[in-house]
């Protein structure tokens, strides 16, 4: 395990140790981290909803559902029954956003307090227009709250591909301990305390990489994707300012970060939704096609409720929205931002 890096705060007084680890969700990104944790000193267990992922992990050392192909630690456990998660020194919430309230809720009274609860899901409520740390206030208002988000593909981290992360928390001495307990030579987590602009990043830049897949999928070339990019960062951190969010996490790797990432590779399931609708296929099709949850498609409608309450512009955002609920096309989407009034190029103006 690394040593912390010499700049990060020291812990006042004992150190914290994480030696029994949960993990909510065997989803790619769940299993994931269940295999990047485990190590010698950690017992880490994996609730998966589906028994026979569980089964596999168990038995096979693999999640042939989600994360097919790559061989897991026979030391990770798995379970499908969620109260075998109860009293962990530390949770990692991974149910994609619009579980994860109903994941939490069934953890109510079976936390110790002050257990951290790690969101790592990228999403907003649609019932509620909630964020996650808002759905955990709600449902385990004992835990503490972290929020780990960043440029990661399940696939990279599984493999231990470097990656490096934003780990937002408000007790810097508790992030410290946390970070040297899950860090490792290839997963470098770094110490923020923004816990709302983690995850304004991360759900944000979902919606943005359907608008760039749209745009690449219609032939509309590098130069409008690359404007696209820049320009979705500026909404992006127009609703951080609007929302009390910092405007330095927005240029972090939760952020931009995150960002480029999502908007640049067709191994995004976000981006790659985005291609083949600008292809012709219809959202119905391209869903029902898949065994992964697109993250975008739920939020987009919600985010654009959510900046119109906040009079905050974003019309990218606002016209994947529109595109997913069918109320203009993507030819429609593109002229309407392409017909827009010239501005200045300023994130608040
Ligand atoms: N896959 C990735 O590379 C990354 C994913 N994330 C985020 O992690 C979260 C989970 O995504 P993935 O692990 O990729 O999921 P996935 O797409 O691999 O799998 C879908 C997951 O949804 C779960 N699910 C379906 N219906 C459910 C229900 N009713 N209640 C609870 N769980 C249910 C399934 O059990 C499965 O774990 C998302 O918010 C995603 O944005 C974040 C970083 C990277
Ligand atoms: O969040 C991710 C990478 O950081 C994964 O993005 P997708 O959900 O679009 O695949």
């Amino acid at each position: 395990m690394l040593a912390p890096p010499r700049d990060m705060p020291q812990s006042a007084g004992m150190t914290r140790h994480f030696h029994r680890i949960g993990v909510i969700g065997g989803g790619a990104w769940g299993t994931a981290i269940a295999q990047m944790l485990t190590r010698d000193t950690q017992d880490v267990t994996i609730w998966c909803r589906e028994e026979e992922v569980a089964e596999a992990i168990n038995t096979r050392h693999e999640n042939t559902v989600f994360l097919p192909g790559v061989p897991l630690n026979p030391a990770l456990r798995a379970t499908s029954d969620l109260t075998e998660l109860h009293l962990m020194d530390a949770l990692f919430s991974v149910a994609p956003a619009q579980h994860t309230r109903t994941t939490l809720r069934a953890l109510k009274g079976h936390i110790r307090p002050d257990t951290p609860v790690v969101l790592c899901s990228k999403g907003i409520e649609l019932s509620s227009a909630e964020f996650m740390t808002q759905v955990l206030a709600d449902e385990l208002p004992e835990a503490i709250p972290a929020v780990m988000s960043g440029p990661s593909f399940a696939i990279d981290v599984a493999r231990g591909l470097p990656t490096a992360v934003t780990f937002a928390i408000e007790d810097e001495n508790l992030g410290t301990d946390l970070i040297a307990a899950i860090s490792t030579p290839t997963f470098r987590p770094y110490l923020a305390h923004d816990l709302l602009g983690a995850e304004i990043g991360g759900a944000v830049k979902n919606v943005l990489a359907i608008a760039c897949g749209i745009a690449l999928g219609k032939g509309l070339g590098r130069s409008a994707h690359a404007a696209l990019i820049a320009r979705g960062s500026a909404e992006m951190t127009r609703l951080a300012l609007a929302l009390g969010a910092d405007r330095e996490t927005m240029a972090g790797l939760s952020g931009l970060g995150d960002l480029v990432l999502t908007c640049s590779s067709e191994t995004s399931r976000n981006m790659s939704c985005g291609m083949a609708l600008g292809k012709g296929e219809s959202l119905e099709a391209i869903l029902g096609a898949r065994n992964a949850v697109t993250e975008g498609v739920a939020t987009a409608p919600v985010l654009k409720k959510l900046a119109a309450s906040k009079s905050v512009d974003m019309p990218i955002c606002d016209a994947v929205a529109d595109v997913i609920e069918g109320t203009i096309n993507v030819d429609e989407a593109i002229h309407r931002l392409l017909m827009r009034p010239n501005r200045a190029e300023s994130v608040i103006a």
